[in-house]
């Protein structure tokens, strides 16, 4: 155990080794930084990886009388902070603990625990442990959907989990003010950035919202590095970054549409796109100069395609324009393919292959889930007959073609 601040003390691991992780190899290995806090009641916030798990319940165990424990706090679920979970739940028999709903299932799951033994906080809650108050803020997607972090708020410390981390395993060092003066973390704290929160970068301006108003001496993240000093220079990195995008850009829907399915969803995303300050033009293929058309792809930031689907095929002059593709220069474009239904569908599945076909930077579900992890992304995206009733899928497929075109 080392404190941090008064009461507060860092318990938990570093990991020199290479650390296989998120497809890639953490090579300077990285820390599962968990935190207690002591007080009239006691707090663990967040745990380590789940295979230094059974390893952090001994030492907890040795410790402190882990019956006398009041509270897990689990700011996200991920098994790198999460996997001491179950072995520590069973010892803590009398601890809640303390995550945002869709945290519940994952956990229960997870680590086999029952339902009773969660309690869920939602935005802004307080729950006091005597002196000191824990405050949670929900900060969706970083890292994943059910992320939060945890603000004590008389020492005016921040657990954030993953977010400020850094990959680094430094069993000397924990605070930032401890390091060398000619040492800085930025290089390894931007990297950090880059590669687990740069895929949710939308999430991040909303996060900075959270985050600014509070009054902080410390960040206390799950990986690397404690930050103790100069705290605006390192929350600036993932605001600037988050500020970095293209402007002016202009986008085009062509579609088409037998009874006006597909024309509406267009409609729906061409609504998206302007509430996010982009030019949009949606064109009905049918009505249209095809030559106009070519101009405007060539044109346009990135282009939106919609079909319907007619005896499983394409219906109207679309296939003419999609063929046509290849030879308007169009490779590394941002696209994608939407559509209407009945049963099958198949029209905008072979949209997809011409925009493929023509090297167009095609938005594919199972690309988003491998670079972001959201699973709940669907493109092509496909609407059954009416999309009245599939307005949140269409938002969600937009706000992403959104992203893809700033940056
Ligand atoms: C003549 C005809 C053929 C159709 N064939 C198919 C089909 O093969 N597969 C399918 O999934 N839906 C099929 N549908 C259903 C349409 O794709 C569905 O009604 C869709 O909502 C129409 O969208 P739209 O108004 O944009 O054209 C067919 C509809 C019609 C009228």
């Amino acid at each position: 155990m080392r404190e941090i601040t008064k009461n507060v003390y860092w318990v938990g691991k570093v990991d020199d080794r290479k650390v296989p992780f998120h497809r890639l190899v953490l090579e300077k290995g990285t820390s599962y930084n968990a935190y207690l806090i002591k007080d009239e009641k006691t707090a663990l916030i967040d745990t380590v990886d789940i295979l230094f798990g059974k390893e952090f319940t001994d030492k907890m165990a040795e410790a402190m009388d882990l019956a006398a424990l009041d509270y897990i706090v689990i700011n996200h679920t991920e098994p790198d902070h999460s996997g001491a979970l179950g072995s520590i739940a069973r010892k803590a028999v009398n601890a809640k603990i303390l995550c945002t709903a869709p945290a519940v299932y994952e956990l229960m799951e997870m680590y086999k625990i029952g339902k009773e033994r969660f309690q869920v906080v939602t935005n802004g809650e307080e729950i006091s442990l005597g002196e000191k108050t824990l405050v949670f803020y929900e900060t969706p997607y970083l890292h994943t959907e059910e992320t939060m972090v945890t603000y004590l708020k008389e020492d005016e410390v921040l657990f954030t989990c993953d977010i400020f981390s850094t990959h680094v395993a430094d069993k000397e060092h924990l605070l930032v003010s401890e390091l060398p003066e000619d040492v800085s973390i930025m290089e390894d704290y931007d990297t950090y950035y880059q590669l687990i929160m740069d895929p949710h970068r939308r999430y991040v301006l909303p996060m900075i919202d959270v985050v600014k108003p509070l009054s902080l001496k410390i960040i206390a993240p799950s990986h690397g590095y404690v930050l103790d000093q100069n705290l605006p220079s390192y929350i600036s990195v993932y605001e600037n970054h988050a500020l970095e995008s293209k402007k002016d850009l202009s986008a085009l829907i062509l579609f088409n549409t037998m009874s006006g399915n597909t024309k509406k969803m267009a409609r729906m995303l061409e609504n998206e796109l302007v509430k996010e300050g982009i030019k949009v033009e949606a064109i009905n293929t049918e009505k249209a100069d095809l030559d106009e058309i070519y101009t405007k792809i060539q044109k346009a930031d990135g282009i939106l395609f919609g079909t319907s689907t007619r005896y499983a095929d394409i219906p109207g002059n679309l296939e003419v324009i999609l063929k046509e593709l290849k030879d308007l220069e169009v490779e590394g474009k941002p696209a994608a393919a939407f559509g209407s239904y009945g049963w099958s569908g198949e029209a905008v599945e072979v949209v997809e292959d011409y925009l493929r076909a023509a090297d167009l930077r095609t938005l594919r579900s199972s690309d988003i889930i491998k670079s972001t992890g959201m699973s709940d992304i669907e493109f092509p995206l496909r609407v059954r007959f009416n999309p009245e009733n599939s307005e949140k899928e269409i938002k969600k497929a937009a706000a992403v073609f959104i992203d893809v075109l700033r940056y």
